[in-house]
Order: C-alpha cells, then sequence, then structure tokens
C-alpha cells in the first residue's frame, strides 16, 4: 500500500510552488463541494454487495455497456487488477463503442444464458448507449429470454430514462450522485459494480481513495507542478509513461480526465499515452530531441506480480545472463529517466510498490484531485463538458433528417 509520487525530476524554484499554495488556499479546496466526487467515498458498498452477490453466482460475464466516464474507469480497473487469481473466473466485456463488426462479433460469441449487462449513462440519453441498448433488448426478444430484466442493471442520475426503463424491465437500477460529474465517477456504482462482479477490493479501492483526501499534499503538488511546466510552455502535450501494460486503460481513463476537465477557453494541456518500454522504441526520440513543450509522469512498480529470470548462460547479449525482466525493465526505465533529465526535461515520478486496489483507488483520487487543483489554477471550470455537446447536437440533427 503505497504510491510515492517524486517532483524532483520537475526542477521548478519551490518558493514558488508555496507561494502559490497559500495565494489560492488549495489545501482548503479538498472538500465536498469543490470536489463532488469525494462524496463517492460514501458509496453504500453493502447494497451493491449484496445485489451482485447474488447475480455472481448465476452469471460470469458483465457486459458493461457505457461511453468516456461510464466505461473508462471501469476498463481500467479491470486491466489493472485482472489476474486470473482474481477474476475468479468471471470477465467484463466492454461495449464503449459502436463499431458494427465487434458489437455483431461480440453478440454472437456471448453465452446469453451467462452474461447481465450494466448499462451505465449518467444523462441515459448519450447516442451510443442508447443504441447498444435496443439492439440488446431486441437480441433478448429474438432469443426468447424470458425475463431480461434479470440480466440487466441501470446505472445513472436519479430521474434519468435509465431509472424509468429499470422500472419497467423490473431491473436493478443504482443512482450516480448528480454533483459527480461522469468522468469523476469511477468510485461510485459505475466502477464499483463492475469491479465487485469481478471479485475485487472495492472496500480497498475506496481506503485508497480515502488517503488521498485525508493527505492530499502530493495530488495538490501534482496539480501545481503541472501548472507551473504549463506557464512555461508546456502546454501541449503530457504524457505518462507506465512501466507494465497493467496500466494502459489507466492512462486512457486519464486522457479524457484531464483533456475534457480543462481544454476549454482556448486553453488545456493535451494528454499524451505512452507505455513503457514499447513507447521508448517509438516516441523517446521526440521526446530527448523534439520541442520542449512537454512534462512527462512515469510510472514504475516495485514489485510485478509476477517475474521471469533469463537463463544463467544467455545468446548476443551476456550480461543479462540470469537477470530478472524486473531487473531490465527497471534499468531501462532509470535509463530513460536520466537521459530525459539531462536534456532538462521535466519528469513527475511515481512509484507504485505494486498494482493493488488500494494504490489503484490512490491513484485515481490523486489525479481528480490534481484536475481540480490545476483548472483552478488555470481558471477553467474543470466540471462540464460544453464544446462535446455541439458535435453531439449535430449528429442528432443528422440523424432525424435521414
Ligand atoms: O454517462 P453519459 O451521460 O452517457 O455520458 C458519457 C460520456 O459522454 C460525455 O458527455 C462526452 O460526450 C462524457 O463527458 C461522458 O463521460
Amino acid at each position: 500500500m503505497a504510491v510515492v509520487f517524486s517532483f524532483e525530476g520537475c526542477n521548478l524554484p519551490q518558493l514558488e510552488v508555496q507561494k502559490l499554495i497559500s495565494k489560492y488556499n488549495l489545501f482548503n479546496l479538498v472538500n465536498e463541494k469543490e470536489m463532488p466526487f469525494i462524496k463517492s467515498l460514501q458509496t453504500n458498498l453493502k447494497e451493491i454487495k449484496d445485489v451482485i452477490g447474488s447475480l455472481k453466482n448465476k452469471f460470469d460475464t458483465l457486459v458493461v455497456v457505457g461511453m468516456g466516464g461510464s466505461s473508462l474507469g471501469t476498463k481500467a480497473i479491470y486491466n489493472t487488477l485482472t489476474c486470473d487469481e482474481f477474476n475468479h473466473g468471471r470477465k467484463l466485456v466492454f461495449f464503449d463503442n459502436i463499431d458494427p463488426t465487434y458489437v455483431k462479433r461480440c453478440i454472437d460469441s456471448l453465452d446469453w444464458s451467462k452474461t447481465v449487462f450494466a448499462f451505465i449513462s449518467k444523462s441515459g440519453k448519450t447516442l451510443e448507449t442508447v443504441s447498444l441498448l435496443n439492439v440488446i433488448k431486441e437480441e433478448f426478444r429474438k432469443r426468447r429470454i424470458a425475463n431480461p430484466g434479470k440480466q440487466m442493471i441501470f446505472i445513472g442520475d436519479p430521474g434519468n430514462a435509465f431509472e424509468k426503463l429499470s422500472k419497467e424491465n423490473k431491473a436493478f437500477f443504482f443512482p450516480i450522485l448528480p454533483e459527480i460529474g461522469g468522468r469523476f465517477s469511477v468510485l461510485t456504482p459505475v466502477g464499483l459494480v463492475p469491479a465487485e462482479f469481478i471479485g475485487y477490493g472495492t472496500k480497498e479501492l475506496l481506503d485508497g481513495a480515502r488517503a488521498v483526501v485525508e493527505s492530499p499534499k502530493s495530488a495538490i503538488y501534482l496539480g501545481v507542478y503541472k501548472y507551473l511546466h504549463y506557464l512555461r510552455n508546456r502546454t501541449i502535450s503530457v504524457m505518462m509513461m507506465t512501466y507494465s501494460n497493467y496500466l494502459r486503460e489507466f492512462t486512457e481513463w486519464y486522457a479524457q480526465l484531464w483533456a475534457e476537465s480543462l481544454g476549454k477557453d482556448g486553453k488545456g494541456q493535451t494528454p499524451m499515452k505512452a507505455i513503457g518500454t514499447s513507447s521508448q522504441h517509438s516516441v523517446l526520440q521526440l521526446f530527448m530531441d523534439g520541442h520542449d513543450d512537454k512534462i512527462y509522469q512515469f510510472f514504475i512498480i516495485e514489485n510485478y506480480r509476477e517475474d521471469v529470470r533469463l537463463p544463467e548462460r544467455t545468446e548476443i547479449l551476456d550480461f543479462i545472463a540470469g537477470k530478472k525482466l524486473s531487473d531490465i525493465i527497471k534499468a531501462e526505465f532509470e535509463g530513460t529517466v536520466k537521459a530525459l533529465l539531462s536534456r532538462k526535461r521535466p519528469i513527475i515520478q511515481v512509484e507504485l510498490d505494486d498494482l493493488s486496489p488500494w494504490n489503484l483507488g490512490y491513484l485515481f483520487m490523486s489525479y481528480m484531485v490534481a484536475t481540480v487543483v490545476i483548472g483552478k489554477l488555470m481558471g477553467v471550470n474543470p466540471y462540464g463538458q460544453p464544446a462535446v455537446e455541439v458535435g453531439k447536437k449535430l449528429a442528432y440533427e443528422k440523424l432525424k433528417k435521414t
């Protein structure tokens, strides 16, 4: 249970950091009014456990139907915590796009007698989610499945169309607090219901998040350091170089959080995603030698869940003989960090002792807190996504006309 943020590679005067913190009273921002997502710490886990407990015995697959904040956090949980030992023979499938080929193939490959669907939408009217809902309902009809309501869960804002549908279908409805925005909702039933279905430590996820609220210094610094680099023209790209395949989806979740929250009024920091060591062999050249317009976040894991040792005698490179793959990944991590620092590229390092639910909860909350902090400093409202609505409206209009 430990996540350690280190800002030494940021190369900024401490005085400047402290001044901002006191000028904007940043520690006082960490409350339920400024950060309504803190209320997710009160999520009723008992209710979730009761409802999901009975479903777990009957079904082995949960299909998450939801877009953006209604599925990205869950994907991150599933990707980070997944391993046979924890999955208990159950799996999640994500309907987070309406690519017809993907949807058709999934529909055909599911065992419908063992599958339950979670329809997740705060608004209850997202085009993709509603389209998929109708496709799935029709499939239930075609397959003559009696009582499809028993294979459906709805999650959304109270009073939205999903709540009504859940009643009509005699399906369970989990409300999301309306004041918690979609991309901040991972620790509400949105993420916790699927996590509970698999059997991950939902309490530990919340405990990790709670630790940030109780002691938010690192999360506040995260926002402040990124802002100070934004002022120094590190505006175009922010990237997370996670030295693990199991944080890949976390970077996707983070991309929505950072982009949709801060990309407003001509401001924002564009998130860019990268995975160590793979991306070293594709984008590192640019990071070392290209524009100095980025701030880097490097994630390293102390204890990988599993490890692989090379033989005592190796082909070609004899200096790797007997080493573990974790030794090699760590050496590459250190090498890359040092190389970038030698070019004065700013780096935030995040060390995790392992990929546990507690650590993941801690990361989720740290980044949500940091988003509000940097929003405050940029003078941007981190909530809402008014510009996204423009394209949505046009798509609706086109569909109505054709
Ligand atoms: O949960 P909903 O209302 O279906 O919205 C899904 C996603 O769509 C967006 O509104 C953007 O279109 C995101 O902010 C949100 O996470």
